[in-house]
């Protein structure tokens, strides 16, 4: 079968992990028999760059007319933060998730067998394992909330950004959080700031509304300092944790460490209809990009759930996984992964290494 792919490379190590990714989509399309059709869509910094703005006319319709995206990263202190939306790469990652509808972002936090021994935790609970999945709200919040800078009678200048959730909002990513645990290890574990935000009391309600429907599934509210903290402490403890979009972006970057690296981290941003985005849960990491350092893994790793959610191919989604396991396991590294003494190989030779496993 033949499918489009939207590619939005971005900036700083964005062109080079999904150039490793793109190879290996090619390297399992020979074996499985698919071919890909690529579209490069130009968003972020180097759209500012070359258009003037980050999020072009007509990228969203451009990633419409393919079956799904794959995004490396955007942004990078050369853009820096612009009071003018257009300048800023990040409103165009925004854009594209609130455009193409895609609310959910699932975070699939495993320690891989061969990653034990990097595990910063102790190491009865890194014997104890971890699988986790992220669910983070991705179109709501605060990232998305009215956003004010005013000067007050007495305090100077103010700022302000507005937190809110809609019933509907936290309905439907609390159902896909239930629905996804019941494909695993059927615990939810909902985090929030309920003892003090409002946005999160709603949040709750609406949990606990669908904990009653989906009673098959065990169910628990956690405060999210507290989640950060249990986290670190036994993250064996979770199944499926479901929060809201600035709370699940900073968990997920904690839960990173914890199993090795943030570069080894996949991504899946869902909605009801659009196609589906993927992409590693780093950013563009500036002070790597361009020398071959970057770990291209969570891309990789993107592409293999690309396949499984998107295209319903279990089989070629596995083959990357697994070959991505036997590069781990044969002790290749990457800087990020690599223990002290460690021999460490760049960018492009992972890839390499990871397509001759396929
Ligand atoms: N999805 C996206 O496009 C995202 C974009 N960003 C943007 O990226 C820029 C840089 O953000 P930072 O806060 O520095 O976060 P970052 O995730 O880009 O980097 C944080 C640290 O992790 C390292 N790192 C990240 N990915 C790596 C990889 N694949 N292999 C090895 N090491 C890796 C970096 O070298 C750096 O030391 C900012 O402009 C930020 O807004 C941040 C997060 C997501
Ligand atoms: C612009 C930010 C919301 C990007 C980010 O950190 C993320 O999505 O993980
Ligand atoms: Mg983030």
């Amino acid at each position: 079968m033949n499918y489009k792919i939207a590619l939005i490379r971005g900036d700083g190590i964005g062109p080079e992990v999904v150039g490793e990714a793109v190879k290996v989509m090619e390297t399992v399309g020979a074996k499985f028999g698919h071919s890909f059709e690529f579209t490069d869509v130009m968003m972020g910094g180097c759209a500012i760059d070359a258009v003037g703005k980050s999020y072009p006319d007509g990228t969203a319709e451009k990633c419409r007319a393919c079956d799904a995206v794959l995004l490396g990263a955007v942004g990078g202190p050369k853009w820096g933060h612009s009071s003018d939306p257009d300048q800023r790469p990040e409103t165009a990652l925004l854009s594209i998730r609130k455009d193409l509808g895609l609310y959910a972002n699932l975070r699939p936090a495993a320690l891989r067998p061969a990653m034990a021994g990097a595990c910063p935790l102790k190491k009865e609970t890194a014997e104890k394992g971890i699988d986790l999945m992220i669910v983070r709200e991705l179109t709501g919040g605060v990232y998305f909330g009215k956003r004010e800078r005013y000067e007050t009678a007495d305090r100077g200048i103010e700022a302000a950004d507005r937190m809110a959730y809609s019933e509907m909002e936290i309905e439907r990513i609390g159902r896909r959080a239930f629905e996804l645990a019941r494909m695993r290890g059927k615990k939810v574990a909902s985090v929030d700031k309920a003892n003090v935000l409002e946005s999160s009391r709603l949040w709750r309600e609406v949990m606990h509304r669908l904990a009653k429907e989906y009673s098959d599934v065990a169910y628990e509210d956690v405060l999210v300092d507290n989640a950060a903290m249990q986290l670190v402490r036994d993250p064996g403890q979770f199944d499926v944790v479901v929060t809201e979009n600035m709370f699940g972006d900073i968990l997920s970057d904690e839960a990173s460490m914890i199993t090795g690296s943030i570069g080894l981290l996949p991504s899946a941003s869902i909605g009801d209809t659009a196609p589906g985005l993927y992409e590693p849960i780093h950013g563009s990491a500036p002070d790597i990009a361009g020398q071959d350092k970057a770990n291209p893994v969570a891309t990789i790793l993107s592409v293999a759930m690309m396949f499984r959610y998107s295209f319903q191919l279990p089989r070629e989604a596995k083959a990357i996984e697994d070959a991505v396991d036997a590069v781990l396991n044969e002790g290749w590294r990457t800087a990020d992964i690599a223990a002290p003494g460690q021999q460490v190989i760049g960018t492009q030779r992972m890839g390499q290494l990871i397509r001759e496993k396929i």
